[in-house]
């Protein structure tokens, strides 16, 4: 019997999926976004089970320079949450950002968790379609139906990776002050005594 954990979609055949729905415009139907609670936010959840190496999600929004991205992070109030992937070009390597935060789309709302954690299930590569740098979601292993889709930002020193944070997060005599001082951690950039 072949376990599920050995089922691969071909790389070819996992972009050929992924360019049929970027150019249509349109998330494939297989995630639903959920809120998870006050200090994570919404989350984006398998409503299906993935094989390692398949499509899943684009992470849709504005392409812009880095310094628009900049000026804009700066500028967007702290309601609007943080959507802005900055990345550099799979050709040329010129820097960019992608401008989430007015997408329909549910790229956006994937979470964070670093890649040597079980947690992290998806990869985001940088592909060039169309003549344009796209961030794409691909299974980075098996995904059960159920399980959040999570990737690795790849961003230093992220606020709720750090251990203080964590452990709030797991403790369950966390209460609510604990919850609003993460939470003014990570939206407002408070530090944590
Ligand atoms: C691109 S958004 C992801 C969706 C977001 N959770 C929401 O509700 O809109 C990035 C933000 O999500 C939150 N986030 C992402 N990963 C997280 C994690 N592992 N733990 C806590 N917050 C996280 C942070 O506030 C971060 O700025």
């Amino acid at each position: 019997m072949i376990s599920e954990s050995c089922l691969k979609v071909p790389a070819a055949e996992a972009r050929k999926e992924a360019d049929h729905y970027i150019k249509l415009k349109l998330d494939k139907d297989g995630c639903e976004v959920k809120h998870i609670n006050d200090v994570i936010g919404k989350g984006v959840f398998a409503k299906k089970d993935y094989k390692k190496g398949e499509f899943i999600l684009e992470y849709d929004g504005e392409l812009i320079s880095r310094r628009e991205g900049e000026n804009r992070e700066k500028n967007y109030s702290s309601a609007l949450g943080s959507y802005i992937f900055f990345f550099k070009s799979p050709q040329g390597g010129k820097k960019l950002c992608i401008d989430g935060t007015f997408s329909k789309r549910m790229g956006r709302f994937v979470n964070d968790a670093p890649r040597h954690d079980h947690q992290c299930n998806a990869d985001m590569e940088k592909l060039f379609i169309d003549y344009r740098p796209v961030l794409v979601l691909f299974a980075r292993r098996f995904i059960k139906a159920g399980e959040e889709i999570r990737y690795d930002y790849g961003v230093k020193n992220l606020p709720w990776r750090c251990k203080k944070v964590l452990d709030m997060h797991m403790n369950s005599s966390s209460n609510a002050n604990d919850i609003h001082r993460v939470s003014q951690f990570i939206y407002g950039g408070n530090s944590l005594s």
